[in-house]
């Protein structure tokens, strides 16, 4: 069947305004032209001049979190337990826990382009873009929100771009049985620089990581920092996004994909 891909997922890049300061990922590449003496060492007597072009190999070498580029997070990330309202509770799941079978599903986008950035979107909000659309929440669908964040990764403002997903807007995608979402802004909850605002104000902790939070009554994993969201239709494609496998980790990196039948 012919398909059409669209790559939701961002280059992982240093040197661009991808996340806050002190938490940026760092690239140190090693190409060709530098790394014929490594590779000739395994090959002891071999010289530069028997390797074609004298080219050795191309490397890089990283230094990131499992939170840079676009990942998935684990229920792990957002508390140490989860499900408290499924089974009562039980040790939130890392990322090499997480069921593939959540990371393959029907996607739905929610247009929340036009949402003032630090804004909190509400259960109301979701039921009316997805009335909006035409579309019916089916369990394990995966559900992506496309923020004013989208159109800013790697500007300056980015981290500060973007309506948030409040407890009760999770929640209420939760309790019809999804189980992975996504965002294109650096947080599935709203900039930390608007909530801290709302804080100073109001002292209430409770507002402060409400979204990740609800992962505590009903566990679930969102992505994080997607691309591309523009490009999709309302519904009617799927998405893919296996993360990678990283022993008892808070997230994993992926290629997130969404797939069009055309
Ligand atoms: N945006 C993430 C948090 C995040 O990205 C992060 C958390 C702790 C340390 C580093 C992080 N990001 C990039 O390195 C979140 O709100 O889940």
């Amino acid at each position: 069947m012919p398909r059409k891909l669209v790559d939701l997922s961002v280059a992982l890049e240093a040197g661009i305004a991808s996340d806050p300061p002190g938490s940026l990922p760092e690239i140190e590449y090693h190409p060709h032209a530098q790394t014929a003496p490594q590779l000739a060492a395994h090959f002891p007597g071999l010289t530069r001049e028997d390797l074609p072009g004298g080219d050795g190999w191309a490397v890089e070498r990283l230094a990131i979190s499992t939170h840079n580029g676009t990942h998935l997070d684990a229920p792990y990330h957002h508390h140490s337990t989860m499900n408290r309202r499924l089974n009562g509770g039980e040790p939130a799941w890392t990322i090499d826990q997480v069921p593939l079978e959540w990371c393959w599903n029907p996607g739905v986008k929610l247009d929340f382009r036009h949402m003032a950035d630090g804004y909190v979107a509400t259960p109301g909000d979701v039921e009316a873009e997805l009335k909006r659309i035409g579309h019916e929440l089916r369990p394990l669908d995966i559900v992506v929100v496309n923020t004013a964040a989208g159109g800013r990764y790697g500007q300056d403002d980015y981290v500060l771009r973007g309506c948030g997903m409040g407890r009760e807007a999770t929640l209420w995608l939760l309790e019809r049985g999804v189980r992975v979402t996504g965002t294109d802004g650096w947080s599935w909850d709203a900039p930390f620089a608007l909530t801290k605002r709302k804080w100073e104000e109001t002292r209430d902790p409770s507002i402060i990581w409400e979204g990740h939070r609800a992962s505590i009554d009903i566990g679930y994993c969102h992505m994080e920092k997607l691309a591309n969201l523009d490009q999709l239709p309302d519904h009617g494609f799927e998405v893919i996004c296996f993360p990678y496998k990283i022993k008892a980790a808070s997230a994993g990196f992926i290629r997130a994909v969404a797939v069009l039948e055309s």
